[in-house]
């Protein structure tokens, strides 16, 4: 008898990721599908199309159904037993949205085992290119909705976030402004039960592995900007500001750690699923890399991904115009406050293609032979639109504050380093985040892997920072909270669920001086990023 194993799945970004692990939480198995090298017929970058606008950004939805299928059937011929899976979860990118075609239910519900699911779900979505959370083109949907609902920090106060956007509402706002013969292509069959159906990158991640739709979950649901977060339950408010008919179409949020129900039959003609293999409701990447983390009261999480973001587990948040605060994702008692970088992993990439010859050990290398502090040179680097702050663009600053135009290429591979960590710390104080004594950094993501990175990040921070195992914890969290799922009816908790799981490994600790180094320099990077934020010339002058 096979021992029962647990799956954990990520949509990301860049790639498409499986894990899998047993009942002594020991990973078992991993995989992945890259979009850009694997799926080349889509022709993504980085997964995803940057429109000639620069502020539109979306990725093709049967790319992520085909990236499924390939994934499938790496782990088939690689002999995974997939009859032991007793339950499974998912992440997907936050704030993406995918639009079910009318008539869509049952091509899920029927499709032939005979075929990968690809060709049965070809046309199955009315946009197909969906938005992501890169997207900046909604900022007019943003004004009408914090107008609608009484401005920026009342929207803040209800739904956890003021309006960005990339943000599902002001997504769906647009799509219904631009494309409403799109989104009216939904009609009420007489069951009531709308044929179309509007779902985050979560829920279709799930709805493909129930045979069904699947509903929103609590916690990526806060990255909507329609959700109320104390409520749990959809703002009418917001709802009606965006499009009409919106509640139908995105069904009732669910806590995070449901059981949705049995895996579609599908899985078990084609690959051999149990028939009795658990769905638990998918989340956002970051709520599943909080729980992949098993972050405690006081831990800072920085992940280190295509986006980077750092969250914290927060009992009485405050929103605020600054940042996210989403339900949590494995207690829904309390909350986890979110800081999201935009230009992550892909700025690090472009930079060490231009300074290290795209090579990561000349990257670690140039950072190496730069003192810390970069004598003073401090580097602001935002090829696309940047969340935190409003920014775009490349900004070097010498040490007595002077604009240059370039700096050396180690010490611009320092400065964007430096820049990077000096904007998480900075940020992360702004939101009511105090540095302390017992302060642990837990990162993940690809970068994590990188010591020489991690040291900057010690320094800045003045804080230890632990690893775990691996860099994929929004899969990890995701195995987690099948496993969760499964026994939350019996109340136990995910903490108890996990405590087998290997602990954070102590990875780097600050250089001596680090605090007194840093300290003057995140004031100064402070001042100088008030000169960098995005402050559009009214078109009118
Ligand atoms: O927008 C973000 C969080 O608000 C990103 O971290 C995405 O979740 C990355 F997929």
């Amino acid at each position: 008898m096979a021992a029962p194993c647990y799956l954990g799945w990520d949509f990301s970004t860049q790639q498409l990721k499986v894990i899998a692990i047993d009942e002594q939480l020991r990973v078992i198995y991993e995989d992945n599908v890259h979009f850009d090298k694997d799926l080349p017929e889509f022709k993504t970058q980085g997964g995803v199309y940057i429109h000639s606008d620069r502020l539109t950004v979306t990725s093709p939805v049967l790319m992520w159904v085909k990236a499924l299928d390939m994934i499938l059937e790496k782990m088939r011929s690689s002999g995974f037993n997939f009859s032991q899976v007793k339950a499974l979860s998912g992440a997907g990118q936050q704030h993406g949205s995918v639009y079910w075609k009318k008539g869509s239910i049952q091509i899920l519900k029927n499709a032939s085992s005979e075929l990968p699911l690809h060709q049965s779900l070809k046309g199955c979505f009315s946009v197909s290119n969906s938005p992501i959370w890169m997207d900046s083109s909604t900022a007019s949907q943003c004004r009408a909705l914090e107008k609608a609902v009484g401005g920026a920090q009342q929207l803040a106060s209800v739904t956890g976030s003021r309006a960005y956007e990339r943000f599902t509402g002001n997504q769906i706002a647009k799509i219904y402004s631009q494309n409403p013969e799109v989104y009216k292509q939904t009609e009420l069959v007489p069951t009531g039960a709308p044929q179309k159906r509007i779902s985050l990158v979560s829920s279709f991640a799930a709805s493909l592995f129930l045979g069904t739709y699947a509903p929103i979950d609590y916690s990526d649901g806060s990255g909507m900007n329609l959700l109320q977060i104390w409520e749990k339950a959809w703002s009418k408010s917001c709802l009606d500001a965006c499009a009409p008919g919106l509640e139908e179409r995105l069904g009732c949020p669910v806590p995070s750690h449901s059981v949705l129900g049995p895996i579609s039959p599908y899985y078990s003609q084609r690959y051999g699923f149990s028939p009795d293999c658990k769905i638990v409701a998918f989340t956002g990447d970051n709520p599943a890399s909080l729980a992949g983390m098993r972050l405690q009261e006081g831990d800072i999480a920085i992940s280190l991904g295509t986006s980077d973001t750092l969250f914290l587990w927060i009992q009485e948040p405050t929103p605020a115009l600054e940042g996210h605060i989403l339900c949590n994702p494995v207690d829904s008692q309390t909350y986890m406050a979110l800081l999201c970088f935009k230009n992550g992993s892909l700025m690090r990439e472009r930079i060490r293609d231009d300074c290290a010859s795209g090579s990561w050990d000349e990257f670690s290398k140039a950072l190496s032979s730069t003192v810390a502090g970069n004598n003073g040179n401090l580097g602001f680097y935002f090829d696309v639109m940047e969340i935190t702050p409003e920014a775009v663009g490349i900004h070097r600053f010498n040490r007595d504050n002077e604009k240059v135009s370039n700096f050396p290429k180690e010490v611009e591979i320092r400065a964007l380093i430096e820049g990077q960590f000096m904007a998480k710390r900075i940020h992360a104080e702004k939101l009511g985040y105090k540095v302390l004594p017992r302060t642990r950094i837990l990162a993940t993501g690809g970068a994590s892997h990188n010591k020489k990175i991690l040291q900057v990040l010690s320094d800045v921070f003045s804080a230890p920072v632990f690893t775990i195992d691996t860099a994929n914890s929004a899969c990890l969290g995701s195995a987690y909270r099948a496993i969760h799922g499964l026994v939350d009816e019996r109340n136990v908790s995910l903490a108890d669920v996990v405590k087998l799981a290997p602990e954070p490994r102590l990875a780097v600790t600050p250089a001596p001086g680090a605090q007194e180094l840093y300290c003057p320099l995140l004031k100064r990077y402070a001042e100088l990023e008030q000169k960098v934020i995005y402050n559009p010339v009214p078109s009118c002058l």
